[in-house]
C-alpha cells in the first residue's frame, strides 16, 4: 500500500489551477533594469505564452514568481500568495527554468526519487511522471548521457512530480525534435484542459503560436502586450480578399448586404467583415467562390513590431519598451549570465525553498572552482539557474574542479543500477556535455574585474561556507547529513552482505578494497530510492 502523503491527499481531487499575478514588478541588477513595472495576470485553464526577445526579462520575472530572485519592488503571487508562503510549493507549482541543471552522474529516476522524497511524495509517482513524459525506458540511465530534449522531458517530469495546478516552464521546446515539439504542444494543452495554469516562456511567437491561448509579451523589461492571440492584431488591420467566377453576382450580394468593398483586378477586398462572414453571405446567395482569404500583417510581424517599440498595444497601458533595453541586452552580451548582485539573496531564497521542501540545492556560483582535494564542508550550494539539484560536498568539489565527471567513470562499469531498472549500461559522460558543464562553471565563477560590472556585482571573495549560516542553512545541512547517513548505512549493510557471500570459499582478490567512492555514492542513492517504493 502507498503511504499517505501530502501529494496522495491532494490527488483525491483534480489539481487546482491558480491565478498568477504580477503587480508592478521591478528588478534592478546594479545599473541594469531587468524588469520594469511589470503587471500581468495569468489565468488557469489555458496555456499562456510569455514571449520576449533574448534579455527581455522573462527568466528574471519567472524567478521572481518562484521566489528565487527578490523583486526590487512590486509583488508576484500564486493564487494570491507569494511563492515563499505557499504551504505545499511542490504540489502547487511545478517549474523548470533550465533543463540542463541535473547532475550528470545520476539517473533520471534517482533525481526524481530524491525530490519526491524531499517533497513527501510517494515513490510510485516517479514512475508515473517518467511515463507521462515518455522517459520510462531511460529511467535508469544517467542524465549526463541525455540529449537536450531528454533533459527537457526530465525537467517536465520533475515539475509534474507534485501534480501541481500551476506549471511554469522556461523555453520548454528547446532541443526538442519536431516530434518532441508536437508532443510538448499536445501535452501542455492537455495540462491546461485539466484546469491547470500553464505559463510557458519563449522568444519566438511561431514556436508557441499553435499552443497558447493567451500571450504576455515583454520587451526591455516592460509588458508590451497581454491578451489572446486574436487580440494581437486589430481587426481593422485585416481585410478579406474574395473572388467568384460570377463576380457580378458577388458584388450585387455584397451591395445588397451593405458590405463595402474595393474592386481589384485580383478580386474584391472587403474590410470589416471576416472570411467567415463573407463566406456565409456568398453561400446564402448561392454564389460559388473561387477564393476566400484573410490578408493582414503576419502575427510574427506584429510581435516584432511590439518588441521593437514600433507598435504599442493598449493592453500594456500604451507603454513602449524602455530605452534601456538595448543597453541591457548589450550588457548581457558582455557579461556571462551569472548570478551577480543577488548571489547571496538568491542563495538564501533557494535554501528557503530547500528548507520547506526539504530539497537540496547545488551551488555553482562560487568565487573560484574549489580544489577537488580540499574538504568541502558545505552540504549544499545554490545553482546559478536557481534550479534545485542534489549534490554531495565531494561531488560539488569534483564537479567544479574539472570538466570530467568522476562519478561517471566509476559507474561506467556498472550495467544498471540498484533500482531494478534494466536501463542501458551506464556509459561515461560524453565530452561535449562535460565541456558544457565546465563552461557553465567558468561562467558562474567569472569574477573578472574587467567585466564591466560594478564591484558589488562580483561574486564574493570567500568560499560559500564561510558565510555565517542561517537557520535555513543549518536545516539544509541536517537534511543532507541525514540523507548521507542513511546512504552510508545502506552501503555498509550491502558491504557486509557481500563479505558474507565471499566468505563462502569464493576467491576474492579485491576484498579489502573499498568500492570507488563515487560509484558507491551513486549506488547508495539508487538503493535509497529503492527503499522509497
Ligand atoms: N543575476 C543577474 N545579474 C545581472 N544582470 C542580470 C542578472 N540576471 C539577468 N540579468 C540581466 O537582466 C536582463 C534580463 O535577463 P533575463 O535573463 O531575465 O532575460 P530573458 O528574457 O530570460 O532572456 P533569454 O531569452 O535570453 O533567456 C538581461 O539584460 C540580463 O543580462
Amino acid at each position: 500500500m502507498k503511504r499517505g502523503t501530502v501529494h496522495d491527499n491532494e490527488r483525491f481531487g483534480m489539481p487546482e489551477g491558480q491565478v498568477l499575478e504580477f503587480s508592478e514588478v521591478t528588478k534592478r541588477f546594479g545599473g541594469i533594469t531587468a524588469v520594469s513595472g511589470f503587471s500581468a495576470r495569468v489565468e488557469p485553464g489555458q496555456v499562456t505564452g510569455f514571449l520576449g526577445p533574448n534579455g527581455a526579462g522573462k527568466t528574471t520575472t519567472l524567478r521572481i514568481l518562484l521566489g528565487l530572485v527578490r523583486a526590487t519592488s512590486g509583488t508576484a503571487t500564486v493564487g494570491g500568495v507569494a511563492y515563499a508562503k505557499l504551504a505545499n510549493p511542490l504540489q502547487t507549482v511545478g517549474a523548470v527554468l533550465e533543463a540542463s541543471s541535473f547532475h550528470p552522474g545520476r539517473t533520471a529516476a534517482n533525481h526524481l526519487r530524491v525530490y519526491a522524497r524531499a517533497g513527501g511524495i510517494g515513490g510510485a509517482r516517479v514512475d508515473e511522471v517518467l511515463g507521462q513524459v515518455g522517459l520510462s525506458d531511460a529511467a535508469g540511465r544517467k542524465v549526463g548521457g541525455f540529449s537536450l530534449g531528454m533533459r527537457q522531458r526530465l525537467g517536465l517530469a520533475y515539475a509534474l512530480l507534485g501534480d501541481p495546478g500551476v506549471l511554469v516552464l522556461d523555453e520548454p521546446s528547446n532541443g526538442l525534435d519536431p516530434e518532441g515539439i508536437k508532443w510538448m504542444r499536445g501535452f501542455l494543452r492537455q495540462l491546461a484542459r485539466e484546469g491547470r495554469t500553464v505559463l510557458v516562456s519563449s522568444h519566438m511567437l511561431t514556436e508557441v503560436q499553435q499552443t497558447v491561448d493567451a500571450l504576455l509579451v515583454i520587451s526591455g523589461g516592460r509588458l508590451v502586450f497581454q491578451g489572446g492571440l486574436e487580440d494581437l492584431v486589430d481587426p481593422s488591420e485585416y481585410a478579406t480578399v474574395v473572388d467568384a467566377p460570377d463576380r457580378a453576382a458577388l458584388t450585387s450580394a455584397l451591395d445588397s448586404s451593405g458590405v463595402s468593398y474595393e474592386l481589384l483586378r485580383s478580386g474584391l477586398t472587403v474590410r470589416g467583415t471576416d472570411p467567415a462572414g463573407v463566406g456565409q453571405l456568398a453561400a446564402g446567395a448561392g454564389i460559388a467562390l473561387s477564393s476566400l482569404q484573410r490578408k493582414g500583417p503576419a502575427l510574427e510581424e506584429v510581435f516584432l513590431e511590439l518588441v521593437s517599440g514600433q507598435r504599442v498595444h493598449a493592453s500594456a497601458g500604451g507603454t513602449a519598451p524602455v530605452d534601456s533595453a538595448p543597453e541591457a541586452v548589450a550588457a548581457a552580451a558582455v557579461v556571462a549570465p551569472v548570478l551577480i548582485e543577488d548571489a547571496r539573496d538568491e542563495a538564501s531564497a533557494a535554501v528557503n525553498i530547500a528548507e520547506r521542501e526539504s530539497v537540496a540545492v547545488v551551488e555553482t556560483a562560487t568565487e573560484e572552482a574549489p580544489d577537488a582535494s580540499a574538504p568541502t564542508t558545505a552540504g549544499f550550494v545554490v545553482a546559478s539557474t536557481g534550479v534545485i539539484d542534489i549534490i554531495t560536498p565531494e561531488e560539488a568539489a569534483a564537479y567544479a574542479a574539472s570538466g570530467s565527471e568522476p562519478e561517471a567513470e566509476a559507474e561506467a562499469e556498472a550495467t544498471g543500477d540498484a533500482d531494478g531498472y534494466e536501463g542501458e549500461p551506464v556509459g561515461p559522460i560524453d565530452d561535449e556535455l562535460d565541456s558544457d558543464i565546465s563552461s557553465d562553471i567558468a561562467k558562474a565563477t567569472d569574477s573578472d574585474p574587467d567585466d564591466g560590472l560594478d564591484g558589488e556585482q562580483n561574486l564574493p571573495e570567500r568560499p560559500f561556507d564561510e558565510y555565517p549560516k542561517t537557520e535555513s542553512d543549518l536545516q539544509a545541512d541536517a537534511f543532507f547529513a541525514a540523507f548521507d547517513a542513511e546512504a552510508q548505512a545502506a552501503e555498509e549493510a550491502r558491504a557486509a552482505e557481500s563479505e558474507d557471500s565471499t566468505e563462502d570459499g569464493e576467491e576474492s582478490d579485491g576484498g579489502d578494497d573499498p568500492p570507488p567512492a563515487e560509484q558507491s555514492g551513486a549506488e547508495n542513492h539508487d538503493h535509497e530510492g529503492g527503499e522509497l517504493r
